[in-house]
């Protein structure tokens, strides 16, 4: 018997296509109530371990479970774990309502649900229209649907947001919330950032197999340190009053203004004011978190260092296996990387082949 938790586990996992390793000895562990973002670039071996994680995929090591059991292990696996993954497949010519009574059926569950499940993701009115007819956001609901059928505890998506609009984007970001305020589990992938941000708690980034961060998204925010771009009458006079008063991250930029971090605007002025220097401007130059998660993902991170202002988040226990030469200092002296990020997505290890994915089909 499965131990009711609701938790992910992955457990030191690593999958092997022949040559090409497309997970290397994975670890995190998502919790029941919190929506955890699995995040990396295209290829970074999200979907293989999501499909670990569903018996979908044999692992060539390490272990997956759900509820403290392998998914093969589960009993009723559809009342534990409900997925979405990538190019579900639908019969063109069944309604979304038959679709779903067909489902409902085989998992042995009351026509009743499907009612139920039509009208959580909105598809009444479309009920006894054809799947082939669907839109693509329209066909992501219907397979939110489908996983939902069973009632489960625990929600595994594959890039739930493909295809949906910003109002089906908004949606699904609520019923997510609502979903993990019940006090159950979603793992949710992506390979943006942005499109997820506001969904999650916690994330795993992963790139090229790899674990790069695990951990709070509130913590990956709070790593990274905004400065403040300083335009004074005199770059050199302010910087040595700012420096005298024991402001160590000083530094004048080509433009002739002064980026100083580790200190707030009225901290900066009042010194300013203090030393006889004008100031005409101030501006605040917050850090993204997107250009992190681009830095995190890149092959060349280990090579490179962090943007200006930002710090690498704490290690532990966040950090997965790191790239070697992690982590490297942060350098207050660096420009932002201009045109950044110049290599958004890595390169697979191996070039996918055309189709590679085809055989991928729906979990139920
Ligand atoms: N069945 C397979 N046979 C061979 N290689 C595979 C197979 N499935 C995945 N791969 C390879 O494993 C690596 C990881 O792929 P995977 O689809 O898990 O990544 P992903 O992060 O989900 O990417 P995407 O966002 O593009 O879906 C890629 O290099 C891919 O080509």
């Amino acid at each position: 018997m499965h131990d009711g938790s609701g938790r992910i586990a992955v457990q030191n996992l690593t999958k092997q296509f022949g040559a090409v390793t497309a997970v290397q000895n994975l670890s995190f562990t998502v919790e029941p109530g919190s929506v955890t973002g699995f995040l990396g670039p295209n290829g970074a071996g999200k979907t293989t371990t999501l499909r670990m994680v569903l018996g979908l995929v044999t692992p060539t090591a390490g272990l997956a479970t759900i509820n403290g059991r392998p998914h093969n292990q589960l009993g009723n696996p559809a009342r534990v774990v409900g997925a979405v993954l990538e190019n579900e497949g639908f019969h063109p010519k069944r309604t979304a309502r038959n679709h779903l009574r067909v489902y409902a059926a085989a998992i042995g569950v009351p026509d009743q649900r499907v009612e139920e499940v039509l009208g959580l993701v909105g598809l009444t009115p479309a009920a006894d229209r054809k799947a082939g007819g669907f839109s693509l956001g329209m066909r992501q609901r219907l397979a939110l649907a489908t996983a939902l059928l069973g009632d489960p505890q625990v929600l595994v998506l594959d890039e739930p947001a493909n295809g949906l609009d910003p109002e089906g984007i908004a949606w699904l970001r609520t019923f997510l919330r609502s979903f993990a305020q019940q006090g159950r589990t979603v793992l949710v992938s992506s390979h943006l950032l942005s499109e997820v941000e506001q969904t999650i708690d916690q994330v795993v980034i992963v790139s090229a197999g790899m674990t790069r961060y695990y951990g709070p998204l509130e913590q990956l925010r709070n790593s990274q340190r905004s400065r403040v771009l300083v335009q004074p009458a005199d770059a050199n006079g302010l910087v040595k009053a700012l420096q005298e008063a024991g402001l160590n991250e000083v530094e004048p930029t080509p433009d002739g203004r002064v980026a100083v971090a580790g200190a707030s605007v009225q901290q900066i002025g009042d010194l300013a004011a203090k030393a006889g220097i004008a100031v005409y401007g101030m501006q605040e130059d917050k850090a993204d978190l997107e250009k992190l998660f681009f830095q995190l993902t890149s092959p060349q991170y280990g090579a490179a260092a962090m943007p200006y202002g930002q710090q690498p988040p704490p290690q532990q226990p966040g950090w997965g296996t790191p790239p070697q030469g992690y982590p490297p200092q942060p350098n207050p002296y660096q420009s932002p990387p201009q045109g950044y990020p110049q290599q958004g997505y890595q390169q697979p290890q191996q070039p996918q082949q055309p189709g590679q994915h085809q055989s991928w089909g729906g979990q139920q």
